[in-house]
C-alpha cells in the first residue's frame, strides 16, 4: 500500500458505514410506474434474503461523502464531462464507437449496443473508456477537448481505485473473509471502464428512460452523479426509489460479480435512470471487473451445503461480460442465467 493510500485509510475510517447506508438520508418512492412482477430482495444496500418476507422499507442512501476526494476535484470531473458533451457533434464523433460507421465497439462515444430493430433506445449518450490496466488504454479514444480531460480522468482513476480497494477490504471483513480477499483478486489484468453518461432534456419523460432497468456486470461500481439533477432510481421489492442527490457524494453500487462471489448475500440492485423535461444530466461511472480470463463463482467460504448452498454456477468472466452487453440491450439480466434452481 503506498503512502497516499495509507494516509487515505486513516482519513476516512468512516467511509464504509456511510457506503453501506448507516449514515442515511431518506430515499423517496418514485411516482413513476411500478414494474411487474415485483422481484424480491433487490437491495441497494446490504440485506439478507429474509428481507424478502417483509414489506419493502425505503432503502437508505449509499452516498458516501467521507471518501477523501476534494469537492473541487469532483467538480472538475463533472466539468470536463459537461465540456466534452458541449463539443460540436463532429468533434465528439472523432471518438465514435462505430468503426467504419456501423461496426459497434464497446469503447468510444455514441449509444449502447443495438441488437434488434424492436429495441427501445435509451435517452442517453455515453463515452465508454477502458482506464485500467493502464497499458491497455486506447488513447486514440480519449478526448483531447476539454484540454484537461485526459489528466482529470487519469487522476480520477487513481483516486477511485483507492476508494474501491478500501470498500472491498471492508466488505470482505463484513462477510467474514480476510481483508485482502477481494482486493487480491484484482490483479494486473483486472479491467476498469469509465462511462460518462449524458442525458439530454426529454420532452416526453413519461415515455422515455435515460437508461433502462439493469444491474451492473461489474464486481463493484463507483458513481459520481450530477449534484443538481436527480434521475437515478433503485428497485426494491417492486417499488422504484429515487436516489437522493447528495452534493459531493460518491455512490457505491454492488455489481453482479459481488452478488455471485458473496453467494447472494450482497445484492446487485436493479436500477434505472429517468429523464426530465427541464434539465440535462450527467454522471461518471467506474466499473470494476476482474481479469476476463478468470472465472466468476461464489467464494468457497460463502457456501455451506447445509445453511447456504451454492446459488450461482461458474462462468468465465469474459463470457459473463459479453453476455452482459447482449442481455442489457434486450432488457434482461445475465445473472439470471447463472442462478441455480433451489
Ligand atoms: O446515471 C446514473 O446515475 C447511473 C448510470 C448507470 O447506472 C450506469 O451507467 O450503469
Ligand atoms: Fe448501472
Amino acid at each position: 500500500m503506498n503512502g497516499r493510500l495509507s494516509r487515505y485509510h486513516r482519513s476516512c475510517k468512516s467511509l464504509l458505514p456511510m457506503c453501506l447506508g448507516h449514515q442515511a438520508s431518506t430515499w423517496s418512492t418514485s411516482k413513476t410506474a411500478l414494474p411487474s412482477p415485483a422481484p424480491t430482495c433487490l437491495s441497494p444496500s446490504l440485506s439478507s434474503t429474509s428481507a424478502g418476507c417483509l414489506p419493502p422499507p425505503p432503502p437508505t442512501t449509499t452516498a458516501a461523502v467521507g471518501h477523501g476526494i476534494e469537492p473541487s476535484f469532483l467538480s472538475e470531473v463533472m466539468k470536463v464531462t459537461r465540456g466534452f458533451y458541449e463539443l460540436p457533434l463532429e468533434e465528439k464523433q472523432k471518438y465514435s464507437n462505430l468503426a467504419n460507421g456501423n461496426e459497434f465497439k464497446h469503447e468510444g462515444y455514441g449509444n449502447d449496443m443495438v441488437v434488434s430493430e424492436k429495441q427501445i433506445l435509451d435517452w442517453c449518450d455515453r463515452l465508454y473508456l477502458l482506464v485500467e490496466p493502464e497499458s491497455r488504454r486506447d488513447h486514440s479514444l480519449w478526448p483531447t477537448q476539454p484540454p484537461s480531460f485526459r489528466d482529470v480522468l487519469h487522476e480520477y482513476t487513481v483516486r477511485c481505485r483507492e476508494i474501491t480497494s478500501l470498500v472491498l477490504a471492508r466488505l470482505a471483513r463484513l462477510l467474514g473473509l480476510r481483508e485482502g480477499y477481494f482486493v487480491d483478486m484484482f490483479d494486473e489484468d483486472a479491467t476498469t471502464y469509465a462511462r460518462f453518461n449524458y442525458y439530454p432534456r426529454c420532452l416526453r419523460p413519461e415515455d422515455v428512460l435515460g437508461l433502462k432497468p439493469h444491474s451492473d456486470g461489474s464486481v463493484i461500481t463507483v458513481v459520481s452523479v450530477d449534484d443538481t439533477v436527480s434521475g437515478l432510481q433503485v428497485l426494491r421489492q417492486g417499488v422504484w426509489y429515487d436516489v437522493p442527490v447528495v452534493p459531493n457524494a460518491l455512490l457505491i453500487n454492488m455489481g453482479d460479480g459481488m452478488e455471485i462471489m458473496s453467494n447472494g448475500l450482497l445484492k446487485s440492485p436493479v436500477h434505472r435512470v429517468v429523464t426530465n423535461a427541464e434539465r440535462e444530466r450527467v454522471s461518471v461511472v467506474m466499473f470494476y471487473a476482474l481479469d476476463p480470463e478468470k472465472e466468476l463463482e461464489p467464494a468457497p467460504e460463502m457456501v455451506d451445503d447445509e445453511k447456504r448452498p451454492r446459488q450461482y454456477a461458474k462462468m468465465k468472466i469474459k463470457d459473463y461480460l459479453s453476455g452482459f452487453y447482449e442481455t442489457f440491450a434486450r432488457g434482461t439480466r445475465v445473472i439470471d442465467t447463472v442462478k441455480m434452481s433451489e
